[in-house]
């Protein structure tokens, strides 16, 4: 709680949320979501959960997104790695939770990531192939809405340092391509996860859209600095946007 109240404070009045570039989101655990959403309430934090059940029930135990939705809560986090490797999660379970939360008009914040370190190229190919089991089957049905997708290389979680910079733009670059498509909002993004903290961002801030922390954010200071990179990196992305558009201009003319 005391972490939520200096995040809440620091985004309240950051320009770098103020302005609309940074959109940030914290995900605590069930029992405290409701007090980290009063928080929060009236300020631009938004609230997530670390998973949901796919459906409402009679289901004893079970959260759905649903009765998440009623608390508050805009994104749920689905197919974590230690939710797929601890708890039996596949990407069939991680399919149907998906199409729940959309349902339920919630974003759902897909976990994809390879097990090993390897070539990135082959962490592309895998990464996208979960992407589309796990998104697939609630298009293809027809709903609507906006998915965030959080690139976890499984080997990057927990360790000393994020995956090596040049992986993740090859894994996030192929996985903005392969994202955009009928019924997916055009606001869905691509984060990467895995031992991200300061500095990283500045680094690889061209090729993904955000980031999604863990231990390396348990520190605020280290938040805020965060925060600083992200609304430097968005002004650098819309300049570099702006000169392609200027270019394109001089060229049409
Ligand atoms: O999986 C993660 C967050 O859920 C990543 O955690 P770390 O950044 O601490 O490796």
């Amino acid at each position: 709680m005391a972490w939520s109240r200096e995040i809440v404070e620091l985004v309240r009045t950051h320009p770098a949320v103020t302005s609309g570039a940074v959109e940030p989101f914290a995900i605590p655990g069930f029992l405290s979501l409701g007090e980290v959403e009063a928080l929060a309430a009236g300020s631009p934090l938004r609230i997530g959960a670390q998973d949901a059940f796919w459906d409402d029930g009679p289901y004893t135990g079970e959260v759905s997104p649903r009765q998440l939705a009623e608390y508050g809560v805009s994104l749920v986090e689905v197919g974590h790695a230690e939710r797929r490797r601890l708890f039996g999660e596949t990407d069939e379970t991680v399919a149907r939770k998906v199409d729940a939360v959309l349902a339920a008009g919630l974003t759902p914040l897909v976990c994809v990531g390879e097990p090993l370190e390897g070539d990135a190229h082959a962490a592309a190919e895998e990464v996208i192939r979960q992407l589309e089991a796990s998104i697939g089957p609630a298009l293809g049905a027809g709903r609507e809405g906006r998915v965030l997708v959080a690139y976890e290389p499984v080997w990057a979680i927990g360790a000393a340092e994020p995956a090596p910079d040049a992986h993740i733009r090859t894994v996030c670059s192929a996985l903005r391509e392969a994202l955009p498509r009928p019924g997916l909002a055009s606001d869905s993004a691509v984060l990467y996860g895995g031992s991200a903290g300061p500095g990283l961002l500045t680094r690889i801030g061209d090729a993904v859209d955000g980031l999604f922390l863990g231990r390396f954010a348990h520190d605020p200071e280290a938040f805020g600095r965060i925060l600083e990179e992200a609304g430097s990196t968005a002004r650098a992305c819309e300049d570099a946007a702006r000169g392609a558009r200027q270019r394109g201009g001089e060229e049409a003319r």
